[in-house]
């Protein structure tokens, strides 16, 4: 099968290397990124040092820097197109690659900050606007890009209503290390992959405020309940949130130290202003630009996010670290359930 990944950050370089090493049959992978020098680093160093330095890049990778416009042409000759770029780019992505006939598939988690709709859009929302005629989905699930890269087993899952497009990502992607599961509830996946990264920032100020292991457990627990509560009401199952792009990812971006958004939330504890976590990261922290929107949504919906609005309040500087606990602890008693 012959693969592009457009984006050659952390997560879309460490695809193209699982798609490289790991597949049964053998795979033609070209990873792209629209920064030329960035693309003459790795062809000259062998690492993608700038987001994945420890990993080395297999010697059967492609690498290409060609003018998206180019590329165009070139695309015809895929049999998937991935897009590898943070939610801020998905829209322009999708509008570029709109009349390739192959399978597309996102991969950021996230909704759409200053979205032109005001609503803050999820990927499936941003395609049907600017490129519904495309056979596309997202690969969701809990994944650090670098244990996908060192082929620590994973299971992601790829959804799609269109039947062709989960098989194609499962045939691209499922290796003795990676296994991947289909799922047509392409709204829950991403209300699943999107939350996660509001109620990872949580945690982390949770862990960083040494409030201990019950609170964190309380807040997955209860993040989880206001996550689908917001899918269902959007038109997802309630039963995806027990799956990978749910609970899967909530756990691990919520507990795991290679979090990015975990990590913000941790600095802001520390005293850290949110653009001094956000700049030390050197990667993107979707929770930070997809929190506002989450809350946004559900209330125009009428879902209560007590979690998602304390994050919010947090980023905006309404509340200190310490405000927020009291904020959340300070909650009326409430009958247990969604
Ligand atoms: N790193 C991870 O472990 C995982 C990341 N994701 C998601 O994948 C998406 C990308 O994440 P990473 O690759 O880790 O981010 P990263 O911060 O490592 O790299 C971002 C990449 O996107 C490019 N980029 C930045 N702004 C852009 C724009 N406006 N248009 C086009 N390209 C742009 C950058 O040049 C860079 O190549 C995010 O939505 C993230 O939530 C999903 C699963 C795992
Ligand atoms: O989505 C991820 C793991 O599944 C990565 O999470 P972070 O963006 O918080 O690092």
């Amino acid at each position: 099968m012959k693969i592009i990944v457009l984006g050659a950050g952390a997560w879309g370089t460490a695809l193209a290397v699982s798609a490289c090493t790991n597949a049964r049959v053998g795979h033609e992978v070209t990873l792209w990124a629209r920064d030329a020098g960035q693309i003459d680093a790795m062809s000259h160093q062998g690492v993608n040092a700038r987001y994945l330095p420890t990993v080395e890049l297999p010697s059967n990778l492609s690498l290409s820097a060609a003018p998206l416009a180019l590329l165009g042409q070139d695309l015809l000759g895929y049999d998937l197109v991935v897009l590898a770029c943070p939610m801020a780019g998905l829209r322009g992505l999708l509008s570029q690659v709109n009349g390739v006939k192959a399978p597309v598939a996102w991969l950021c988690k996230g909704f759409e900050s200053g979205s032109a709709a005001a609503d803050g859009l999820m990927g499936h929302e941003i395609l049907s606007q600017v490129a519904p005629g495309l056979a596309a989905g997202v690969l969701s699930g809990p994944s650090f890009a670098l244990e996908v890269a060192q082929s620590k087993p994973t299971a992601l899952v790829a959804a799609s209503s269109d039947l062709r497009v989960r098989d194609t990502l499962v045939a691209a992607f499922h290796s003795a290390s990676l296994r991947v599961y289909a799922n047509d509830d392409v709204v829950g996946v991403e209300v699943g992959g999107g939350v996660k990264n509001v109620l990872a920032i949580a945690t982390g100020l949770c862990d960083g405020l040494n409030l201990g292991l019950n609170a964190r457990a309380a807040l997955i627990t209860r993040g989880l309940a206001e996550m689908t509560r917001l899918g269902v009401a959007l038109g997802a199952r309630a039963e995806t949130f027990m799956g990978l792009s749910g609970l899967g990812d909530l756990v691990l971006t919520a507990t795991g130290d290679l979090s990015r958004n975990r990590r913000v939330g941790f600095a802001l504890s520390q005293g850290q202003t949110l653009a001094q976590a956000v700049a030390s990261l050197g990667h993107v922290a979707e929770g930070v630009y997809s929190a506002r929107t989450v809350v946004q949504r559900a209330r125009t919906l009428g879902v209560e996010m007590p979690i998602s609005q304390c994050v919010v309040d947090l980023l905006d500087g309404k509340i200190g670290a310490t405000q927020a606990v009291t904020q959340l602890m300070g909650r009326g008693p409430a009958a247990e359930g969604l």
